[in-house]
């Protein structure tokens, strides 16, 4: 019942005058059909009657109410329009709003509740006009039940009371009908979402040349193919349930009412009720039966919704992910360091450790490298500080602060960052940069001197309309539809670091893989600035070009979950670890290329 209300609330909420607009006019459409037919039945009568007069009035208001049965509908189209449009910005809105509020990335990242996503999405949008729409059905059809039923009442108390008990076996199956299919959208969720996901790889331009050069096209088709059958089979499950269901009911209410029919015809016939009686009881007969089919059906339908919206009402009251007290403690300027203390860290129960009791400090105003093979957790060490999660034990501490007591959004305010899996916006060059610090948006000398610190400014001016350039072929400038550029991949990876060197005053700049996609020489020209940039700065930088870490002022080997080496380049060389093996062998790679 909650959910009930709160769907309907939605709509409410959503536009209140159309809301009432449509209830009313679904209120006058429910009672205009009960009043036509008591109307007709006193014209018919008087007219069997041999009366000449008194038929104006009567036929003036039949009139009318035809004139509302027939505008009515209309007024009620729109008005669920408004309605739906009005529901459909604000549940999204809230939709959004809640995911806004989910500060870190687990459960964003968990399957199921993407299939709940999904789910909430649709049924946010749908769910309350569906419940706003069958209340009124329900209200419009309880009008016409109890006008026919008092109607069919005065002729025949005994069929009066079997329709109506037909009603019972119908509301049962339909009910049952609609936990069916609502379980059922449930468990095609994740094949849509594989659909879906085949269906975009086909049509994007992400995967496009690897389907092209490896020939995947059919392949990738022949999948959404599969997963399209395995949804159709289950809708069609469910299809031929409810055509058995219902078939057999309509075969329930036509045999209820021929027997009705017999019943009155023999009456007029004896003389016991008369013509009119006759169009009266037809016609009660089928609006009871028409009204409590609708009226049931809207019940099972309003039911479906409301499965269905509890999906919503989990996403929009989904709790915080990374608990923060009420009070947090604030976030000063770094002065002593960062501290990882014993963090252990896996990224769900399934999934196996990843961290396993790091220890490792990142001084104040020093260059910190992280190094190891794929996979030993570098990446999730970073995402970790900037607390995307948190640890399952131990601690990271923030001038001696456990960063779980801050706000999340105040700790990431101190940091600058590049993310190896850094993100390409189809915005233009300078929403790019500018993403790394809204304020700087539309602020020309600060996007350019990020820039031009990242080695992009020379790229972005030569671009068609400069640092106004679209960086996409996917959408386009409405004004200058050819304008919309692709960059390559080194110099994407110039604009992600200048979105990072926007945020110049933060205590942390974290550089995943910053030089990654570059070539030589810019990969120079790059370190050579981070260089200048990480002096007395405090920096965390992951690369496996050894030769881009050796100046870092501490370089921490991960192996196994922890940190197995730690020192500068001279000692670790002197250690003769796996640092030492890797730097060498890197070297030896390159000085073989060289003759002499
Ligand atoms: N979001 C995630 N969910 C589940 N497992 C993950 C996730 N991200 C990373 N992992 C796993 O955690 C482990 C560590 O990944 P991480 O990206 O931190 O390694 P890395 O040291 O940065 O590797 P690389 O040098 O290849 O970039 C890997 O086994 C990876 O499969």
């Amino acid at each position: 019942m909650n959910t009930v209300l709160a769907a309907a609330r939605l709509a409410f909420v959503a536009r209140p005058l159309a809301a009432v607009g449509f209830l009313v006019a679904a209120v006058l459409g429910g009672a205009a059909p009960v009043a036509i037919a008591w109307l007709t039945r006193a014209v018919i009568d008087r007219i069997a009657g041999g009366a000449t007069t008194g038929l104006l009035l009567p036929a003036l208001l039949l009139v009318v109410l035809g004139v509302l049965v027939a505008g009515l509908p209309h007024l009620e189209r729109y008005l669920r329009a408004e309605v739906n449009r009005a529901v459909d910005v604000l549940a999204r809105d809230r939709l959004f709003g809640a995911l806004d509020r989910l500060r870190g990335l687990a459960t964003l990242e968990d399957p199921a509740f993407h299939d709940r996503l999904q789910l909430a999405a649709d049924s946010g949008r749908i769910s309350p006009p569906t419940v706003l729409a069958g209340v009124v059905e329900l209200v419009r059809g309880g009008l016409t039940v109890a006008g026919f039923a008092v109607t069919l009442l005065l002729v025949s108390p005994l069929v009066t009371v079997v329709v109506l008990a037909g009603g019972i076996p119908v509301a049962l199956a339909e009910f049952g009908l609609a936990r069916r299919r609502a379980r059922m959208l449930w468990e095609i969720e994740p094949w849509q979402r594989r659909e879906i996901f085949y269906g975009n790889l086909l049509s994007g331009t992400r995967a496009a040349h690897e389907i092209r050069l490896f020939g995947l096209g059919s392949f990738f088709r022949a999948r959404m193919v599969t997963e399209l059958g395995a949804i159709n089979a289950a809708a069609r499950s469910v299809d031929r349930r409810e055509l058995r269901v219902q078939g057999a009911l309509g075969l329930l209410a036509a045999v209820i009412a021929g027997c009705g029919l017999v019943w009155v015809v023999q009456a007029a016939a004896g003389g016991t009720v008369s013509i009119g009686d006759v169009a009266l009881f037809v016609a009660a007969v089928a609006g009871v039966q028409g009204a409590l089919a609708s009226g049931v059906d809207q019940a099972a339908q309003i039911h479906q919704a409301v499965l269905l919206f509890d999906h919503y009402q989990a996403v929009v009251t989904v709790p915080a992910d990374l608990p923060t007290p009420t009070h947090p403690e604030p976030v000063p300027r770094l002065r002593e360091g960062i501290e990882f203390r014993d963090v252990w860290f896996r990224y769900s129960d399934e999934h196996p450790w990843v961290l396993r009791g790091v220890n490792l400090t990142v001084p104040a105003g020093r260059s910190v490298a992280l190094v190891g093979h794929n996979g030993v957790g570098k990446s999730t060490l970073v995402k970790l500080l900037c607390r995307l999660y948190d640890p399952d034990r131990g601690a990271i501490l923030w001038d001696g602060v456990d960063v779980r007591e801050m706000d999340p959004l105040a700790l990431r305010d101190r940091i600058g960052a590049v993310f190896q899996d850094y993100v390409n916006y189809d915005l233009s060059a300078a929403e790019n940069i500018a993403l790394g610090d809204l304020t700087a948006l539309g602020d020309e000398t600060r996007l350019r001197e990020a820039a031009e610190r990242a080695g992009a400014h020379e790229t972005l001016t030569a671009l068609p309309r400069g640092y106004d350039t679209m960086l996409s072929r996917t959408f386009t400038d409405s004004a200058d539809p050819g304008t919309g550029v692709a960059l390559s991949g080194g110099q994407w990876q110039r604009v992600a670091l200048a979105r990072a060197f926007l945020r110049v005053g933060r205590d942390l700049l974290i550089l995943d893989e910053p030089s990654s996609g570059l070539d030589a020489e810019a990969e120079h020209d790059i370190h050579t600035r981070l260089h200048e940039h990480r002096a007395e700065r405090t920096s965390v930088l992951i690369s496996h070009r050894l030769g881009a870490v050796r100046d870092a002022d501490v370089i921490a080997v991960l192996d196994r979950g922890r940190v197995t080496e730690l020192g500068d380049h001279a000692e670790l060389l002197a250690h003769d670890g796996v640092y030492a093996r890797l730097y060498r062998l890197q070297s030896k790679g390159y000085l073989q290329e060289v003759p002499g």
